[in-house]
């Protein structure tokens, strides 16, 4: 069973590189895509350091397009998404979000933050449910194509598919891991305003997914 990890990033020099270090050493891993969704910053060579192979976007596309470009350009049978910008990515935290897909114990696993930072971990205990952290079975993903989801829609898309069509979810703690947040990343104005954008994001992909 082929394993390729899909990482959607977005001017994410300074994380980058501590999330692929594990990753390309990784036993389980084959395959490392990493999508530059139109970065300005070092995101791409970083990347290229690594045992990645780097899809460069001219233009920002957005998180969904991204992940699903980056889905496009592998035939691997098992799909791990992760942020780039996460800190303390490990290799434990790799093996529990795919075991159970190797096991056939589930089709989705959903990585929730433990004990990482007070303010992330409330975030994932509040809504577990749009977590970036996933590895998926790739026919999964086939199901989302009809939804036309966009921009931050696509975990709440997956999740609510994976209600509808019955697919075997399983939650995962990642314990000690956390991300940058859009406020520490942005400043405190531009991040609160990329914060209400994500979360329209997410309300129209719950929407567009009932209506569809
Ligand atoms: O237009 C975008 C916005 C975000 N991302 C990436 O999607 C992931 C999650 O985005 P972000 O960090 O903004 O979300 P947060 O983790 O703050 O919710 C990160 O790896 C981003 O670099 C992307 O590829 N394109
Ligand atoms: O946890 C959340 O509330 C959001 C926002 O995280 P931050 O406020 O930037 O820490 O982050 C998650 O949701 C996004 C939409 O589903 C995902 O794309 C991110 O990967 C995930 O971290």
């Amino acid at each position: 069973m082929k394993i390729a990890v899909v990482i959607p990033a977005y001017n994410e020099e300074k994380t980058i590189g501590n999330v692929l270090k594990p990753l390309s050493t990784h036993k389980l891993i084959d395959e490392i895509i990493v999508i530059s969704d139109g970065s300005s910053d070092n995101t791409a060579k970083i990347a290229k350091s690594y045992k990645a192979c780097v899809i460069e976007l001219e233009k920002n596309q957005g998180k969904t397009n991204a992940v699903l470009i980056g889905v496009k350009n592998t035939d691997a049978d098992i799909i791990l998404m992760l942020d780039a910008d996460l800190i303390g990515l490990k290799d434990e935290h790799i093996t529990s979000l795919l075991q159970p897909i190797i096991d056939k114990k589930a089709d989705m696993t959903i990585g929730i933050f433990k004990s990482g930072r007070g303010a992330t971990d409330l975030a994932q205990k509040i809504a577990p449910f749009l977590s970036g952290q996933r590895a998926i079975s790739r026919s999964v993903f086939y199901k989302l194509e009809k939804h036309n989801v966009k921009d931050y829609g696509i975990e709440m898309a997956l999740t609510l598919m994976a209600e509808k069509e019955k697919v075997r979810v399983q939650r995962v703690y990642l314990p000690n891991l956390t991300h940058v947040m859009k406020e520490e990343k942005r400043g405190a104005f531009l991040g609160f305003i990329s914060r209400i954008k994500m979360y329209v994001d997410i309300i129209s992909s719950a929407i567009k997914f009932k209506f569809n």
